[in-house]
């Protein structure tokens, strides 16, 4: 059985469809991303497996259970990140951690957790009064505080300074080398493409691909990228004409194209028959961002 198992999800809202029959399962001890543009309807699509929106229809389990149904007992297995809302300003680090932990059966001790999250020294500080990246790296510890089975993370990292945000990719890691399973809502493509095992790109309410993070890039157009300054004009037409291109965009005399080895081997004959020097020249693959490019552009 899947942890978390998503079927034919939609919802709608004054008659605009912003999840439109998504589906994807998550499995045991799995960290799966769900990635894609603004609006795209990621964060309805994980508030329905949190069972804080009703879907109109399609079925939502986390491990085997219905959100709405059910939702006390999938609350005691599920971890989510709050919202800034939903935290009282008045109540301090540590209190916000204890009365987390008192909702759970079995909770973490909140203590190390507080530590590697960089809280040790605001214990006392009320919620007010924490600063944007603190705010967020106490969401992140109530999320895990009640050592949930499952645990949601919208926007995981946002607001975070690099340093925090690799310390939390870090957390995340050794959370799931616990069996824990992770969903993973993110607008950072390094985050994706270090984090998640697979990823679900969304557009439009739909998904446009799901695969591993290496999986999405083989599949969008080109798995390398080349580009170069020419020391003299190439002809528009050989290029194009270039083996398995798959994209071509020119910038202040640069040229990046993106293709297979192949193409990578014809630019380089085609240079040395005009006898065209490459300044500059860069074959690199192609990171999760191209492919997200591709993909959601290819959606719209
Ligand atoms: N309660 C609501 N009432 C009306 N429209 C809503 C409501 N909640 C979300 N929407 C709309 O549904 C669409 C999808 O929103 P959602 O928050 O799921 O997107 P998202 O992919 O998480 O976006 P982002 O990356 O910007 O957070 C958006 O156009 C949003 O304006």
């Amino acid at each position: 059985m899947s942890v978390i198992e998503v079927s034919e999800l939609r919802k709608s809202y004054g008659g605009r469809a912003v999840v439109d029959g998504v589906s994807f399962a998550v499995e045991e001890g799995e960290i799966f991303g769900i990635l894609g543009p603004n609006g795209a309807g990621k964060t309805t699509t994980v508030e329905c497996v949190e069972g804080l929106r009703v879907p109109d229809a399609g079925r939502v389990r986390v491990t085997g259970l219905d959100p709405i149904a059910d939702h006390e007992k999938v609350a005691r297995v599920l971890g989510a990140q709050l919202q800034e809302s939903e935290l009282q300003a008045k109540l301090t680090v540590r209190e916000a951690l204890e009365l987390y932990a008192s909702f759970y059966p079995s909770p973490a001790d909140w203590r190390p957790l507080a530590e590697r999250l960089g809280l040790a020294e605001k214990l006392t500080t009320r919620f007010a009064k924490l600063s944007g990246g603190q705010k967020q790296r106490l969401f992140i510890a109530l999320a895990l505080v009640g050592n949930p089975r499952v645990v949601v993370l919208d926007e995981l990292t946002t607001g975070l300074d690099p340093r925090a945000r690799r310390d939390t990719w870090q957390l995340i890691e050794d959370v799931r080398a616990g069996g824990v399973t992770v969903l993973l809502v993110t607008h950072f493509m390094e985050e994706a493409q270090r984090l998640c095992d697979r990823i679900a790109v969304i557009d439009g309410g739909r998904i446009a691909a799901l695969d591993t993070p290496d999986g999405l890039i083989r599949r969008s157009a080109g798995s390398t990228v080349i580009s170069f300054t020419p020391s003299a004009p190439l002809d528009e037409g050989d290029l194009n004409a270039l083996p398995e291109l798959a994209s071509l965009a020119h910038k202040d005399g640069r040229i990046t194209l993106s293709g297979t080895d192949a193409t990578v081997n014809a630019v380089i004959t085609l240079l040395a028959r005009h006898h065209i020097t490459a300044h500059q020249l860069r074959v690199t693959d192609a990171t999760l961002d191209d492919a997200f490019l591709d993909l959601t552009e290819a959606a719209s």
